[in-house]
């Protein structure tokens, strides 16, 4: 493996910020850590960078020990390139002397120019190689940054939120963008995110944290299809809840009746239905609803609908070109393999 930490803790004072952490990334693997703020996220990358040392645990470059509390090697001896969510850009570097900034010690003189010219190349800036860091928009920046870290070609690549200063537009480009150049320099990657679809989008792997501890590890499609507990499901989806009991293996709800696998008999569920898998049809099949708003958002529509039996109202994308009103009586079909069951509480 490429990367490793074993058992990684690491305390602030009272805090716990990781909490016996242990993952392998292999090499060229993307690799993103996904989780809400003061998961620990930061502070595993933070890590492996050699900024902080573990309270406990080894973190392993290469299958090398690089930081235990016996043994540590410095941040600038570990062969990794780092990208911070605000670039940090020299202000009074041109574009080409920041890059070649990240070449200093390791490429002599000429070559390095060579080098940081093809890499501001590889990120679409040749034009822009002498302009500064402030005459760049932000997407420029982040390739700046971008380029300035791949140019040595570090075995490890560390980013921390490298997309969150981008609006959703650029933001979609430049992600693109960077899984390709990843791709390509074959650098051993983690990305840190609190964004789903940044994860799912650049990431072979997706690390799913939460109070300084791994959720779950695995696909985007794993994450999303099979998520090991509410709150992984939530991460990814943005689905109507609904509580009921189990009763022969299935959880009782105004929806109809899911199949609740492993869990008591007797017990309280929740069964969450996505947006876009309850199918409308017309009214009079299947279980009876009525829309109560209708928002247009391009290609599809969204609809809150409300059901007998429920309290609040379902939550429906559909793409229905504009033919039902707000007001309208509807069917709803709702495929029992699409609902995902969980254990009351499992948050
Ligand atoms: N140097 C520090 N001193 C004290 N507490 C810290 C320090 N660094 C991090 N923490 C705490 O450790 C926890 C994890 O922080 P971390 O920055 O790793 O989270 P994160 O998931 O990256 O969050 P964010 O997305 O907001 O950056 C938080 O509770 C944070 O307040």
């Amino acid at each position: 493996m490429a990367l490793a930490f074993d058992g990684v803790t690491q305390r602030f004072g009272e805090v716990t910020a990781l909490n016996s952490v242990s993952l392998s990334v292999e090499p060229g693997e993307i690799v993103a850590l996904l989780g809400q703020s003061g998961c620990g996220k930061t502070t595993l990358l933070r890590l492996a960078a050699g900024v902080e040392r573990p309270s406990a645990g080894r973190v392993l470059l290469e299958g090398k020990d690089v930081s235990s509390p016996e043994s540590f090697v410095e941040p600038e001896r570990r062969g990794v390139g780092l990208v911070f969510q605000d670039y940090a850009l020299f202000p009074h570097l041109t574009v080409l002397e920041n890059v070649r900034f990240g070449l200093q010690g390791r490429v002599p003189g000429t070559a390095a120019e060579a080098t940081a010219l093809r890499a501001i190349a590889r990120v679409g800036l040749a034009d822009l190689a002498q302009s500064y860091p402030h005459m760049l928009s932000g997407g420029e920046q982040q390739r700046v940054a971008l380029a300035r870290a791949v140019a040595p070609r570090p075995g490890v690549l560390l980013m921390d939120e490298p997309f969150s200063n981008l609006d959703r537009r650029l933001r979609d480009v430049v992600r693109d963008e960077t899984a390709a150049l990843l791709q390509e320099t074959g650098a051993t990657s983690i990305i840190v995110t609190h964004d789903p679809e940044d994860a799912m989008r650049i990431a072979d792997r997706i690390v799913l944290m939460r109070a300084g501890e791994i959720v779950q590890i695995g696909t985007g499609e794993t994450l999303y299809r099979q998520p090991a507990s509410l709150f992984a499901a939530r991460f990814f989806c943005d689905f109507t809840e609904v509580a009921g009991r189990v009763v022969r293996g299935a959880v009782d709800t105004p929806f109809g009746r899911f199949p609740a696998r492993g869990l008591a008999e007797g017990s309280e569920a929740v069964a969450c239905i996505r947006p876009h898998a309850v199918r409308i049809v017309p009214k009079g099949f299947c279980l009876p609803g009525r829309v109560v708003t209708r928002r247009f958002l391009g290609e599809v529509d969204h609809l809150l609908i409300a059901v007998d039996g429920f309290d609040r109202l379902l939550s429906v994308r559909a793409s229905l070109a504009g033919v039902l009103g707000e007001g309208e009586d509807v069917g709803l079909d709702i495929p029992t393999d699409e609902v995902l069951v969980f254990p009351a509480g499992d948050t």
